[in-house]
């Protein structure tokens, strides 16, 4: 059985695509690390499995259900950039016509509109301001905004230049405030409507970009400025996206590309199973 694959990346999020319609693979959470590593695998922050809601016996309005992992082999139940990607693969395959369609997420129903030159807009749903915590990098304390957007984030507007940070380990935080773990943002405002963002994601580490956090950071900055309307770019290691919130519902705008399409070798998927 030859098992198909692609990979492709939104903002250099990179994920490993595996279209699967009826559910047939048997997806462990050993074999989804094997292909994220680096070094023993395809490499990858995560897997996007392209699989019909049906199959999984999840009730959508969509046909397509985006089955997300991280890295590390957990699931979370959202990944902005990666809805991107996933919705770009499926217009390019046929299996949507386009170009507004409604993809299923274990966040709930999400609409998307693919355009000719590659970007797509995801209509992410509500960001939820959930309350207040703190993150800690090197032993250095940093406020932030809990914000909900399908999955947790901790976001800390600072001071200190973002690019400065150390986050190759992963910051501390609240376990209590979060007992799931929690994506964590750092964000420094670089004019009006305007951020610039690092992020370390839960099940992955450090990441180029991170959709899901980029509205959780222009929610907080909206809040902390006392409104949930408006709209930012938010610049990543990866790239630029743009992030809408009208009353607190979200939309997330950026590029989805393909690198590559292949097939993974069966002993290789066996050796890992
Ligand atoms: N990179 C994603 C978020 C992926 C999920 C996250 N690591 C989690 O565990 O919640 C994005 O683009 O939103």
């Amino acid at each position: 059985m030859a098992i198909e694959f692609l990979k492709g990346h939104g903002t250099e999020n990179d994920f490993v695509l595996l279209p699967d319609p009826s559910g047939g693979l048997e997806l462990t959470p050993g074999r989804i690390a094997a292909l994220c590593d680096r070094q023993r695998g395809l490499g990858a922050d995560g897997v996007l499995r392209v699989i019909r809601a049906e199959a999984l016996g999840i009730a959508s309005e969509g046909e397509w259900f985006m089955d997300y992992h991280n890295a590390d082999g957990s699931v979370a139940e959202m990944c902005g950039n990666g809805m991107r990607v996933f919705a770009r693969y499926l217009v390019e395959s046929g299996l949507e016509s386009g170009p507004e369609f409604v993809v299923g997420s274990r966040a709930g129903d999400r609409r998307v509109a693919v355009r000719p030159d590659g970007s797509v807009t995801v209509w992410m749903g509500p960001a939820a301001i959930t309350g207040a915590s703190v993150a800690i990098v090197d032993g250095r304390s940093f406020s932030g905004v809990a914000v909900n957007v399908g999955n947790p984030h901790l976001v800390s507007i600072v001071d200190d230049d973002v690019a400065e940070l150390d986050l190759h380990a992963e910051p501390r935080y609240d376990t209590d405030f979060f007992p799931e773990g929690v994506n964590l943002e750092f964000v420094n405002p670089v004019g009006e409507g305007a951020l610039r963002m690092r992020v370390h994601e839960r099940g992955v580490g450090e990441t180029r970009s991170c959709g899901t956090g980029t509205v959780a950071a222009v929610a907080a900055a909206l809040h902390l400025a006392g409104t949930d309307t408006g709209e930012s770019t938010v610049d990543i290691p990866g790239g630029r996206v743009t992030v809408g919130l009208q009353r607190g519902d979200a939309t997330l705008t950026g590029p989805a590309e393909f690198v590559a399409r292949g097939q993974l070798r069966d002993d290789w998927w066996t050796r890992h199973g």
